[in-house]
C-alpha cells in the first residue's frame, strides 16, 4: 500500500478545509481538565486545525485570547489571569463570524440558563452538565426553540451515559419511525460502580469516598446517591424518546438520609458513615436471597421511576462493570428483545471525549 497517498487522502477528510471553530470552555474540574489535555493532546493533528479554543473559564478566573490559546498551558493562564469570569465575557470572546461553540464542564445552574441564550445567537452548545436538558420541561423546549431559532446545535452525548451512544441511537431509531415503548437501566456510572464494588464488609461510605476522588460523582455526591442526578438523565432520555415528562413525574427513590441531606456540602464528608447501616442491611436482605442491588431507571407507559432494586444475579440489568451503565430500550423494532447499550458510563476521560466527539460534529455541519 502506498502509505503517502493514503495520508493525502485522509488528509482533507479530518483536516480544516473550514476556518477552525472557536471554542470556549467553562469549567475546568474533573471534566474540564481531561478537556484540555484531550485538546492538548491534537497538537500537530489535523484534529488541532478543526479547533482554535479562545476563552477558559472557572467560577473564579476566566482567561480570552482571540487568536488561540494552548490547551496545555490555559490552565496555568487562568490561574494567573486577575479577571473574574463572567458569563458576557464568553459572548465577547465568541463575537463575530464563524463557527463558535461553547463547551459547558460546570455543573452550574446559571450557566445552564445560559444555554438557550447562546443557541439562539448561532452558538453551538456542547454540554455535560444535565441541568439544561434534565430539569423543568420549559427550559428543555426553550432550548429546542432556541436551537431552531439560531440555527446551531445542541451537543448532549456526555450528559448521559458520558458519551455511550444513547441518545443517537433514541434519535436514529425515532428518525427511522420506530416508536420508543419502554427504557430501563443503570444510568449512573458512580452507583452501578459502587454497587459493582460494595460487598457489605467495607462501609458504603468509604466507598463514596473513593468514587468521588476517582471522578465519577457528581461534585456533590447526594446528586448521585439522592438519584436526581439519574432522574435528570431518565428525564432527557424520555424526552428524546418523545415523552416529554415534567421532573415532578419520576418517582426518585433517595439513598441520602435525612440527616445527611441537611449538611453543608463542607460538613458532608464526615457525615458520610449515616449512609453505612441502612445500605448494610439492604445488601444483607439482597444477599440471603441471592440477589444483587442494582439502581434502576425505568420508564414505561409515560411512568417512570428511579431506585435502588434487588435483582436477581443472571438479570439482564444486574450485569456490567466498573462504572458501567447498562440501557435495555424496547421498541416498535424491538418489541421483545430490547436494543441493549453498556458501557463505562461516567469519567473524566470518555465524558471529555462525547464533548469533543459533539464539538467536531456540530463544528462540521
Ligand atoms: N464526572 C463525570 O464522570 C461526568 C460528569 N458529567 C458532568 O460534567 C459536569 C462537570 O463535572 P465535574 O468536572 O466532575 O465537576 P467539577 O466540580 O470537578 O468541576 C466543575 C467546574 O465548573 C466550574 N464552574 C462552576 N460554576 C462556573 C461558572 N459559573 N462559570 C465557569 N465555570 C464554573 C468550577 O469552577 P471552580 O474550579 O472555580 O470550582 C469547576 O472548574 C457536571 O455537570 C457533571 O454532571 C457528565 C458526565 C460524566
Ligand atoms: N455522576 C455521574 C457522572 C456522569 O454523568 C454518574 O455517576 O453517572
Amino acid at each position: 500500500m502506498n502509505l503517502a497517498a493514503v495520508e493525502v487522502v485522509r488528509e482533507p477528510a479530518i483536516g480544516a478545509r473550514h476556518a477552525p471553530a472557536r471554542v470556549a470552555l467553562l469549567g475546568t474540574g474533573t471534566v474540564g481538565s481531561a478537556v484540555l489535555s484531550r485538546l492538548a493532546s491534537w497538537e500537530a493533528t489535523p484534529f488541532e486545525r478543526r479547533v482554535r479554543l479562545v476563552h477558559v473559564a472557572n467560577s473564579r478566573h476566566a482567561v480570552s485570547e482571540r487568536s488561540g490559546l494552548a490547551p496545555a498551558e490555559a490552565s496555568q493562564r487562568l490561574a494567573l489571569a486577575p479577571q473574574h469570569g463572567t458569563l458576557e465575557a464568553v459572548d465577547a470572546a465568541l463575537h463575530g463570524d464563524g463557527v463558535r461553540v461553547v463547551i459547558d464542564a460546570t455543573a452550574s445552574e446559571i450557566v445552564a440558563e445560559r444555554h438557550a441564550h447562546w443557541l439562539a445567537q448561532g452558538i453551538h452548545v456542547a454540554t455535560a452538565c444535565k441541568i439544561g436538558q434534565g430539569t423543568s420541561l420549559s427550559r428543555w423546549r426553550a432550548i429546542r426553540t432556541a436551537s431552531a431559532l439560531g440555527g446551531a446545535g445542541y451537543g448532549d452525548s456526555a450528559t448521559v451515559g458520558a458519551g455511550l451512544p444513547l441518545l443517537r441511537s433514541l434519535r436514529e431509531l425515532r428518525e427511522g419511525g420506530d416508536r420508543i415503548h419502554a427504557i430501563a437501566g443503570v444510568l449512573s456510572g458512580s452507583l452501578a460502580w459502587l454497587f459493582n464494588h460494595y460487598d457489605g464488609m467495607r462501609p458504603f461510605s468509604a466507598l463514596v469516598r473513593q468514587a468521588r476522588d476517582a471522578g465519577y460523582t457528581e461534585p456533590d455526591p447526594r446528586d448521585d446517591l439522592s438519584g436526581e442526578d439519574v432522574r435528570r438523565k431518565l428525564l432527557i432520555l424520555a424526552r428524546t424518546a418523545g415523552v416529554e415528562l415534567e421532573a415532578d413525574d419520576v418517582a426518585v427513590s433517595s439513598l441520602v438520609p435525612q440527616a445527611l441531606a441537611i449538611l453543608s456540602k463542607e460538613a458532608l464528608d464526615g457525615a458520610l458513615p449515616a449512609l453505612d447501616a441502612p445500605l448494610r442491611e439492604r445488601f444483607a436482605t439482597a444477599y440471603k436471597h441471592g440477589e444483587k442491588l442494582r439502581f434502576i431507571a425505568r420508564l414505561q407507559d409515560g411512568r417512570a421511576r428511579v431506585g435502588l432494586e434487588s435483582l436477581p444475579s443472571d438479570h439482564p440489568l444486574a450485569g456490567g462493570a466498573g462504572t458501567d451503565n447498562r440501557v435495555a430500550i424496547w421498541s416498535d423494532r424491538y418489541p421483545d428483545q430490547p436494543l441493549v447499550i453498556q458501557g463505562p458510563g461516567a469519567g473524566a476521560q470518555v465524558t471529555a471525549a462525547g464533548l469533543l466527539d459533539d464539538v467536531l460534529r456540530l463544528s462540521a455541519r
